[in-house]
């Protein structure tokens, strides 16, 4: 791993974990108003398949956008980390009394019920953490590579859905991120600020 993108890691993690509860409070409800209004400018009554991330890290707070497509009936999935190979996601169904147990990292997750796993390609969204993004839309994670081996099938694909999103703070923006081979570009990232599209 480069230590280029350790470093950035390291630094961007810090910031994020700077953020006061209150700066925290007001990028929460600033994402829910602009992803409840992204679904709203679409004039369509259908209920979508959304998956997104329970916050961890200084990571910008999911809670009441939960909250809200919970109560628009939109259908709420979340990552677990796959129990077998271990280095990929799935995504299951969350709903307000879902049985969660801590993963390996402390993140809550569903516990896993078969039947309420969702193939990638029926959801329409994918919000995804990210620690850092730069100008060009380039994604860096946690480190483990959870999202880029998950997407890496769809990537070859020219794949329609799901629609990937990043969801991050204004202070995760860099210049320019170092890729690899196997980053997987967003088209989409949502600040509490502004929505950045590619
Ligand atoms: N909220 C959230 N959920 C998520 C992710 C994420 O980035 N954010 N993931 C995105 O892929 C997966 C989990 N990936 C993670 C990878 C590393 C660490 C982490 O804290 N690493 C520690 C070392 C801990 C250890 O090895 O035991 C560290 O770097 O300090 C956390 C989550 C699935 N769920
Ligand atoms: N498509 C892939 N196929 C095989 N290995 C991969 C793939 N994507 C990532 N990896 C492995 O995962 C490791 C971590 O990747 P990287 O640093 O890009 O993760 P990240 O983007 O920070 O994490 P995440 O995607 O979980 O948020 C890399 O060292 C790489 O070996």
């Amino acid at each position: 791993m480069s230590n280029k993108r350790s470093q950035i890691r390291e630094y961007i993690r810090k910031t994020r974990n700077n953020l006061s509860k209150s700066q925290q409070g007001i990028a929460a409800q600033q994402l829910n108003m602009n992803f409840t209004q992204h679904l709203k400018d679409k004039k369509t009554t259908k209920k979508e398949h959304i998956a997104i991330y329970l916050t961890n890290d200084g990571e910008l707070d999911t809670s009441l956008l939960i909250k809200s497509l919970w109560d628009l009936n939109h259908y709420i999935y979340l990552p677990i980390i796959h129990p077998f190979n271990g280095a990929n996601l799935l995504f299951q169904r969350y709903e307000k009394n879902s049985p969660m147990r801590a993963n390996h990292y402390g993140i809550l997750e569903p516990k896993l019920n078969c039947t309420q796993i969702c193939p990638l390609p029926m959801l329409d969204y994918l919000l995804m953490p990210l620690v850092a993004f730069d100008e060009q839309g380039n994604r860096l994670g946690m480190g483990g590579g959870f999202y880029d081996r998950t997407l890496a099938r769809l990537h070859d694909q020219h794949w329609q859905k799901p629609q990937l999103i990043g969801l991050a703070h204004e202070c995760q923006k860099v210049d320019e991120l170092p890729i690899e081979s196997w980053d997987v570009p967003l088209k989409t990232i949502i600040t509490p600020d502004k929505t950045y599209c590619w």
